[in-house]
């Protein structure tokens, strides 16, 4: 079994995959952001290291598939916060449609997509958490990383945008939408169960 968290930055999907990960007894694979070559330079500037940092997601994120399909080939459960699509459909997109990535760049990147696309196996439930502006920048801020604290709100809306859109269209299997504008999982045992209910029964109808 494979779950997906996908959703804008600071939704709260590093926080949920660990408290589901503990719950289902599975392995949990979090995004490769502390050792990220990149992305404090992308931060400063984003259209001199745009195309450096989202061949540097790709590779991570597709090594990152190669190693949940062999867990699940063993029959593992995994949990994994934020997905290769969202490199593409969300992030590249936007960085294209915002002139902040070069036409060649972003069709040079998107070959590269699509030649390492065939050989990924989507998720058995991919869990969306919408957040609106205000809660993403609240949990941005509440997490302190340094570089980030540059983030514009255009960024962020736009990016929602695409969330939005790409959701939308997701027809790769199934699908879990969670407005978490409401939710603290982080604090209430109780959102968390809220959630962890809505999963078994998308997952395996019960409830
Ligand atoms: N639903 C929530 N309610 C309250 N705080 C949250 C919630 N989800 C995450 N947080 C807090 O917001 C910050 C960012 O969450 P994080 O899981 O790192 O987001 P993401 O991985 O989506 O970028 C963290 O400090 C986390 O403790
Ligand atoms: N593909 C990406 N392009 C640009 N920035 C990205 C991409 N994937 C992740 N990021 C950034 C966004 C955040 O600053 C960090 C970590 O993401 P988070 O949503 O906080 O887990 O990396």
């Amino acid at each position: 079994m494979h779950i997906a968290i996908v959703g804008n930055i600071g939704a709260g999907k590093t926080t949920l995959a660990n408290k589901l990960a503990h719950h289902f007894n599975w392995e949990v694979f979090l995004e490769d952001v502390d050792h990220n070559p990149y992305l404090k330079d992308f931060y400063d500037d984003m259209p001199r290291w745009a195309f450096h940092l989202q061949v540097y997601f790709l590779n991570s994120r597709f090594r990152q598939t190669q190693r949940i399909k062999e867990l699940q080939q063993a029959s593992k459960g995994v949990i994994q916060d934020r997905t290769i699509y969202e490199d593409a459909h969300i992030f590249a997109a936007n960085l294209h449609q915002s002139s902040l990535m070069a036409e060649r760049d972003y069709l040079n990147y998107l070959g590269l997509f699509e030649s390492m696309i065939s050989m990924v196996e989507p998720p058995d439930l991919l869990l969306y958490l919408r957040a609106d502006l205000p809660k993403l920048v609240s949990q941005i801020e509440k997490r302190n990383r340094d570089y980030e604290n540059n983030i514009k709100i255009e960024y962020l809306r736009n990016l929602n945008e695409h969330y939005e859109h790409w959701i939308s269209n997701y027809k790769h299997g199934k699908l879990l939408i969670v407005d978490v504008n409401n939710l603290d999982y982080v604090h209430n045992p109780e959102d968390l169960s809220v959630i962890i209910e809505k999963i078994n029964s998308t997952l395996f109808g019960l409830f």
